[in-house]
């Protein structure tokens, strides 16, 4: 497993007014959007390529396109929708799969309650996307259902991780998946209800509100 924690000044600008409870939900999901985008950006570096020709207006040269099959982009409902846009913005030739996964908040159990993936992912590079990693419980299950369905090269994209949530990755992804975690921010700790500390609070409620 690799793991990337950006490193960049308007991530961090943009992070900490994304943690503010005062911001409020238009701008949260507008952070969110952008800072995906700047996220993409070192997710996608190993995207596998290849040549293509090319005539431009003054010669003919050989450039880069995405291979086939082409990549497949999995927001984690609810929250993960919040990230949809802008890894589109970036990677608008990618298919997009559906995962509809809860987290009991008693129990910690993951709840899938709704999925729209193709049957066979064998040969995809697979973009999970989802704000928030904090046991890893839900990125553990996304990741099975991804790999039962074929998938070996799979990068989760998250805002924020927890340590906790990293090393329960660490120990239970298999070593036959190219795993890459890429999170805006490395928090601290977890608190007693498995919030991420400092973190942000509930993603899916910030971007889209209350239901339970
Ligand atoms: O790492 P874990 O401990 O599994 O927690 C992280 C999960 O919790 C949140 O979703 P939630 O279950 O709140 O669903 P929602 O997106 O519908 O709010 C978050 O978006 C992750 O999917
Ligand atoms: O801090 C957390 C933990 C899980 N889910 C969230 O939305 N936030
Ligand atoms: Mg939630």
């Amino acid at each position: 497993m690799k793991l990337t924690v950006l490193d960049h000044p308007l991530v961090d600008h943009k992070l900490t007014v994304l943690r503010s409870k005062d911001t409020p939900s238009a701008t949260f999901r507008q952070l969110v959007s952008e800072l995906v985008t700047l996220e993409a950006y070192e997710a996608t570096r190993d995207l596998t390529v290849e040549d293509v020709p090319v005539d431009t207006p003054v010669a003919h040269t050989v450039g880069k396109r995405i291979t086939d099959p082409r990549p497949m982009i999995v927001p984690i409902l609810r929250a993960g929708l919040g990230m949809l846009d802008g890894m589109m913005t970036l990677l608008p030739t990618a298919e997009v799969g559906f995962l509809g996964m809860k987290r009991d908040e008693r129990t910690l159990d993951i709840i899938t309650y709704a999925n729209r993936l193709p049957d066979d992912l064998s040969g995809r590079q697979c973009f999970l996307l989802d704000p928030m990693l904090a046991t890893g419980g839900t990125l553990v299950a996304a990741i099975n259902y991804l790999y039962e369905r074929g998938a070996r090269t799979i990068t989760s994209l998250n805002v924020i991780a927890a340590p906790e949530g990293i090393k329960r990755l660490e120990t239970e992804v298999s070593p036959s998946i190219d795993f890459h975690v890429v999170t805006c921010a490395l928090d601290d700790h977890l608190n007693e209800q498995a919030y991420i500390v400092p973190g942000l609070g509930d993603a899916g409620d910030r971007l889209y509100g209350v239901v339970d």
